[in-house]
């Protein structure tokens, strides 16, 4: 791609979480989750691109802001996934890990994956690639202790809380590793470990979009990632179908989900979460605090951005 659209992106994500921080806690999912959605597609608006929207959860789920198919002014032809508030349930009953992300990338590049959930084991590039998602989760926490030279009780996994991980959860504690619990916001769980410092391994079921963007993160920060679809009747396989996938015990990797090194991607935390500050409000604006990275050069930049809200008529 010609431009470092991620210094772009992040004033998207700066404005989803400046919008969603201001409905912080106030009980209210869907409106939290609609005036984030609106926000983000104002600014990525504004991109000289011509943006093909890619692996929205939220396309067709009546009663929420609907993301335009094409995004931006006009101009390369890019794709773009836009996950303005993660853990929106989180953001509006005043809980963690609420984050705000967008992606760009260069056309084509990024798999359309269905509406269904995905197993998934992210790790930083220190562990690499000795994790197997059809070992059980003891073996790959094994794995991952070695690899790093620490004993197992002192390997972090972080999981999502939900029922559906009990036995996850019992089988990681039976073999002694720490584990983190989030009660929502699976990526900015899979950020923790790609980038190792508040979790060692992130495992457990979410969203397959999700995954992609997880992927999209892995380009420009290394690490590995395996995922695996879950498919409950034959009609989440028709719907797989619908997005080219045919192997339906297919192990997803980052090549499969992120074609080629032109991507770049930002984030902004809401709330306070496993990778990110969340919004913090002054007596007269905002300090939000963000990431932005790029594939083709690997550069990371962490910002903290300070919002006066005398300049920012909108809010
Ligand atoms: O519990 P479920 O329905 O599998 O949902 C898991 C999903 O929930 C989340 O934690 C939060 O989802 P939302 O962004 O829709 O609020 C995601 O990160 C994760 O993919």
């Amino acid at each position: 791609m010609d431009t470092n659209y991620g210094m772009e992106i992040v004033r998207a994500t700066e404005i989803a979480a400046l919008t969603a921080a201001r409905l912080q806690g106030l009980g209210d999912h869907d409106h939290i989750l609609n005036q984030a959605r609106k926000a983000i597609t104002k600014t990525l608006n504004r991109l000289h691109i011509d943006g093909c929207l890619v692996n929205d959860r939220f396309t067709q789920r009546k009663d929420t802001y609907q993301l335009p198919s094409r995004i931006g002014k006009g101009g390369e032809k890019t794709d773009i996934m836009a996950v303005a508030l993660e853990a929106h349930r989180s953001a509006a009953d005043g809980k963690n890990n609420a984050t705000s992300y967008a992606v760009i990338a260069k056309e084509g590049s990024i798999q359309s994956l269905p509406n269904l959930s995905m197993y998934k084991i992210v790790v930083g590039p220190r562990v690499g690639q000795v994790i197997d998602i059809n070992q059980p989760p003891a073996v790959n926490v094994k794995r991952v202790a070695r690899t790093l030279r620490k004993y197992t009780e002192n390997v972090t996994v972080c999981i999502l809380n939900q029922t559906r991980h009990q036995k996850l959860i019992n089988e990681v504690r039976q073999c002694g590793a720490r584990i983190k619990l989030i009660e929502g916001g699976e990526i900015s769980g899979c950020l923790a470990a790609l980038t190792g410092e508040k979790a060692d391994i992130y495992i457990g079921y979410g969203y397959a979009p999700e995954g992609a963007l997880v992927a999209a993160a892995m380009s420009c920060l290394g690490g590995y990632f395996e995922g695996k679809i879950f498919y409950e009747n034959d009609r989440d396989k028709r719907e797989a179908a619908e997005h080219g996938i045919d192997d339906f015990d297919k192990i997803f990797r980052l090549q499969d989900l992120i074609r080629g090194k032109e991507v770049a991607i930002a984030a902004t935390g809401i709330t306070d979460g496993e990778f990110l500050e969340g919004v913090r409000f002054t007596s007269n604006g905002a300090i939000t605090t963000s990431f932005v990275a790029r594939g083709e050069s690997r550069t990371y930049r962490k910002l903290e951005t300070h919002h006066f809200f005398d300049y920012k008529p909108v809010f």
